[in-house]
């Protein structure tokens, strides 16, 4: 093959730093890639499955963190099957937006009742408009899709950018580089569509206004898609089975500093390596590693790992991720905050808010727990669980506010998702010879199937540059390429 180099013995000891999706899908594909022989250590100072996570209320289990997976998440997806798990459908009940004094869009299970609420609220153009997103969201599904298919040739991308334009050129960087407001407001939306009908998808998925860039702002509009869905126990369990399955060396130890260091192995030679310090309990250690992974947004608050003594220097990271609060709360919902009608008549499983800065939630959902396949119905039972998104702690009162009543409450705080501001530059991919990011890649957009993508990438682009397979990497123009390949 041109640009391929001589072989090169593989690699005695390789680190992946974080233990959610980003970092055990890395190990079951390192695995894939370097064979059986090769040492892999999985540090992991929290649980396994990071952001992917459940809370637990009177003996049941529900999703905190990452939940929903689209349908064309076909890494996901193809885990699920390959590692013994199942999938049930995400609860998709019907929809209302709430300005803080009332529901200015509900839903209704009729298809042809929700277009004629479109041209009655937003005039005829939103019907236009309606179609103009669902035509740019299959554009961007179909696009998106081609990073399957330079995966299964074995292709890896050196940066975020590369791997975008490889994806979808030009159109595709502009998307990442332009908020999404001012891409919606080019296609002619209307300041009402897009404050009472985009903005609040983004609040419930991103905590964040249409500021944010467009390509997260299509990941996002795509969560209307039909046919979501998650995995059977927990989305969590694709995270212990990856590990399982790359037969890798779990360490439950936090992650201090990196250092480059030279050392001389038997056969005499002196070689690079990387020393991981890391702490567990009040224990401090030290180990040698070839390759190293860092899958975890680089930030203090978040990782705190310092690179010592490169040359050049690594980069000091001040990634700034959105706080959020999940709380889940079994009770009954008390209705008349949202509209007139009493819980018995009130059909809406979701609200969602529009930017009012009085409001103090994103949104309230209902939900069903990790082993559940339906919808639940609020009128069915009177106390049902609901999911509450909201930018900080929720008080007694504020719970009291929404509930006429409640039995339990369950919180878990984050560092959810990057805080988006375009035009900015995706952290790089490539930190030093052998040393990989793949948390740059939320900078584009944050979602499981994003953090699996880039888990793959970052251990095809660590085999190709181990075994100087240049033609391998940040090939142009791959899609023609491969067509005639067929
Ligand atoms: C509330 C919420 C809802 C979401 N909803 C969805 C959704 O519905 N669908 C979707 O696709 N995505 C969703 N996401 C986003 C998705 O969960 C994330 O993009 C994804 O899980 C990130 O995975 P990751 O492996 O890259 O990072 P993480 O899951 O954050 O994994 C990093 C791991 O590294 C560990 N770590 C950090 N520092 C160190 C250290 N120094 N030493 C050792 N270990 C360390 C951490 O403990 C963590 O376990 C949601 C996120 C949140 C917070
Ligand atoms: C990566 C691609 C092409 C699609 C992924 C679409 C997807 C499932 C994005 C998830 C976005 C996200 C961070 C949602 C958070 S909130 C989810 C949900 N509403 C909930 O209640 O938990």
């Amino acid at each position: 093959c041109p640009g391929s180099a001589a072989p090169r013995s593989p690699p005695e000891k390789i680190a992946v730093i974080g233990a959610g999706i980003g970092g055990t899908s890395a190990a079951y594909y390192l695995r894939q890639k370097f064979g059986k022989d090769v040492k892999i250590d999985v540090f992991e100072k929290g649980e396994v499955g990071g952001r992917l996570a459940t809370l637990t209320m009177q003996g049941q289990e529900y999703e905190s963190g990452g939940s929903i997976i689209h349908p064309l998440n076909l890494h996901m997806k193809r885990f699920v099957k390959d590692l013994g798990l199942s999938a049930v459908q995400s609860p998709s009940g019907l929809v209302g937006v709430y300005n803080g004094e009332t529901l200015v869009y509900e839903e209704s299970s009729w298809f042809i009742i929700n277009m004629i609420k479109l041209i009655w609220y937003y005039g005829f153009q939103s019907l236009r408009m309606h179609m103009w997103v669902e035509d740019i969201l299959d554009k961007f599904m179909s696009l998106f899709k081609r990073i399957y298919r330079y995966q299964s040739h074995d292709y890896a991308f050196s940066s975020v950018e590369k791997l975008l334009h490889s994806l979808g050129g030009d159109d595709f960087l502009g998307l990442f580089n332009r908020s999404l407001l001012e891409t919606l407001q080019k296609a002619g939306f209307s300041e009402k569509f897009l404050d009472e009908i985009i903005t609040p998808v983004m609040r419930v998925n991103y905590g964040q206004t249409m500021n944010i860039n467009g390509f997260v702002g299509a990941v996002s509009m795509s969560c209307t898609d039909p046919g979501l869905w998650a995995v059977k126990g927990g989305n969590k369990l694709v995270c212990s089975r990856l590990l399982q399955a790359s037969k890798s060396n779990l360490i439950s130890g936090s992650v201090m500093s990196i250092e480059e260091k030279t050392r001389t192995k038997q056969t005499g030679n002196p070689t690079k390596v990387y020393e991981v310090v890391y702490q567990t309990g009040p224990e401090i250690h030290s180990d040698f590693y070839d390759i190293v992974l860092v899958a975890t947004p680089l930030n203090q608050k978040m990782s705190n790992i310092t690179f010592l003594n490169f040359d050049p220097p690594i980069e000091e990271f001040h990634q700034y991720y959105e706080p959020l609060v999940t709380t889940l709360i079994k009770g009954q919902l008390n209705s008349t905050v949202f509209s007139s009608r009493a819980l018995d008549e009130f059909d809406l499983g979701t609200i969602l808010t529009t930017d009012n800065p009085d409001l103090f939630i994103n949104s309230i959902g209902l939900v069903s727990s990790v082993e559940e396949n339906n919808n639940p119905q609020p009128k069915v039972e009177r106390a049902h669980v609901w999911k509450v998104f909201s930018a900080g702690p929720l008080t007694k009162e504020q719970i009291l506010k929404l509930f006429v009543s409640y039995d339990y409450a369950v919180k878990q705080s984050w560092l959810a998702y990057p805080h988006y501001t375009p035009p900015e530059k995706c952290p790089s991919t490539i930190l030093h010879d052998q040393l990989y990011y793949l948390n740059g890649i939320e900078f584009a957009a944050s979602a499981m199937e994003m953090s699996a993508v880039a888990g793959y990438n970052a251990a095809l682009l660590a085999y190709h540059r181990w075994n100087g397979h240049t033609h391998m990497i940040d090939q142009e123009d791959l899609y023609e390429k491969l067509k005639t390949e067929l």
